[in-house]
């Protein structure tokens, strides 16, 4: 665990950037440092790993105070990945994941044979390998940045700002790739970013900073979507708040009906279909809905991948109210289409039932009942 104790970061010039810092990031967690610009994330960052230095308090890992050892020691059990990646511009891909490993001593082929394996786990083929950063995109950089601080395995990792210059698409990627990782990992990670939705999507527990080095709040995700401590932090947490609150929330099971359905291949037989049929493929996987009568496909026609109207998104029986909700709002039919965790149809869900679910999860909510 990762222990800040009434830390301020006082600059020579007189900025209070961090004021009066306390806060725990748990052990094997995320814990995310989000606010708006200047408002002392970075620099309480740093402060764990010693590149700056407290004005008073202390930061101690596992109860030990990071002032104890000297900061290249520290250093060694801290991987630290910041926005562009900061990789040495001369030295292959491999290398500079295994630099690291390579100085603490271990043999060069067996830190390049680990440097490969960190590659592969981050998501970038073998052979980018022997490439230099600059021949890489911003989001393959990023990837290198991640492998490297992994490389020493260090059971802290602080990241700043990591996935910020990339586009939204690979952003994604990345996080998605990087809580899988976490999962099999389970380091002790401080995350800096001024992006909400980042934060709630990867953060165990947030800590919304305000300018001045305040900490506004301290909150699971759910948390801070639904019970914003003040004014700034929810200006800060943003629209949509209660629609972003479903996504943590997990109803009781979708009641699903039965939808009947064609394949691709069939033909609409002559008496015609719904004005909308659900189309699924041989493993019955949803694939779009067709549209008949008068406006769509006429009897006899095939149905092919052309007609479809793939606009839909799946919820996932287990998953949460908010992608049900979704999944009922994009339906061209008014249903919205379940699958199970293999993908494969169970049925469809009324909008009516999931807003009855929404509520009554709601009124548990205010009696102090199950949280969903
Ligand atoms: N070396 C320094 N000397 C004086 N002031 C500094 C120094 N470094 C940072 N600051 C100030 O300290 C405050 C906090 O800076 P910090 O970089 O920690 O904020 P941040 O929340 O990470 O911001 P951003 O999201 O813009 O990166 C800011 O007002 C900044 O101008």
């Amino acid at each position: 665990m990762i222990r800040f104790d009434h830390v301020t970061k006082r600059y020579p010039d007189g900025t209070v950037a961090v004021d009066g810092l306390t806060l725990e990031a748990p052990t094997g967690r995320i814990t995310v440092f989000v606010g708006p610009s200047g408002c002392g994330k970075t620099t309480s960052l740093r402060m764990v790993n010693r590149m700056i230095e407290p004005t008073s308090g202390t930061i101690t890992i596992d109860d030990r105070d990071v002032t104890s050892l000297p900061p290249h020691e520290l250093r060694r059990t801290i991987g630290y990945v910041i926005q562009h990646a900061g990789l040495f511009p001369h030295r292959t891909v491999i290398d500079n994941v295994a630099t690291v490993p390579f100085l603490l001593g271990t043999d060069k082929k067996q830190a390049r044979a680990r440097a490969a394996e960190l590659l592969e786990r981050v998501g970038l083929p073998a052979h980018f390998a022997r490439r230099y950063p600059a021949q890489l995109s911003g989001g393959q950089q990023q990837r290198v940045g991640v492998a490297r601080a992994l490389a020493a395995d260090p059971p802290v990792m602080l990241m700043d700002e990591p996935f910020s210059a990339v586009d939204p698409v690979v952003r994604e990627q990345l996080q998605d790739q990087f809580l899988q990782l976490q999962e099999e990992l389970g380091k002790t990670i401080v995350f800096v970013t001024h992006d909400i939705d980042e934060a709630i999507k990867l953060g165990d527990q947030i800590a919304v900073m305000a300018v001045g080095g305040h900490l506004a709040q301290l909150s699971s995700p759910a948390d801070l979507l639904a019970r914003p401590i003040d004014a700034f932090v929810a200006g800060f947490v943003g629209r949509d708040r209660g629609y972003r609150a479903l996504g943590f929330a997990r109803g009781a099971a979708l009641p699903t009906t039965p939808e009947p359905t064609v394949r691709f291949g069939e033909r609409v037989p002559p008496g015609g279909l719904e004005e909308w049929t659900l189309v699924v493929d041989d493993t019955d996987q949803p694939q779009g809905w067709l549209r008949s009568g008068p406006s769509g496909s006429p009897p006899g026609s095939p149905i092919d991948d052309a007609a479809l109207f793939r606009g839909g998104t799946l919820a996932t029986q287990g998953g949460s109210l908010r992608a049900a909700l979704d999944a009922c709002l994009s339906s061209p039919s008014g249903r919205g289409v379940v699958v199970d965790g293999d993908g494969r149809l169970e049925g469809t869900v009324h909008l009516d039932a999931v807003t009855d679910l929404i509520a009554s999860r709601e009124r548990a909510e205010v009696t102090g009942g199950a949280d969903g």
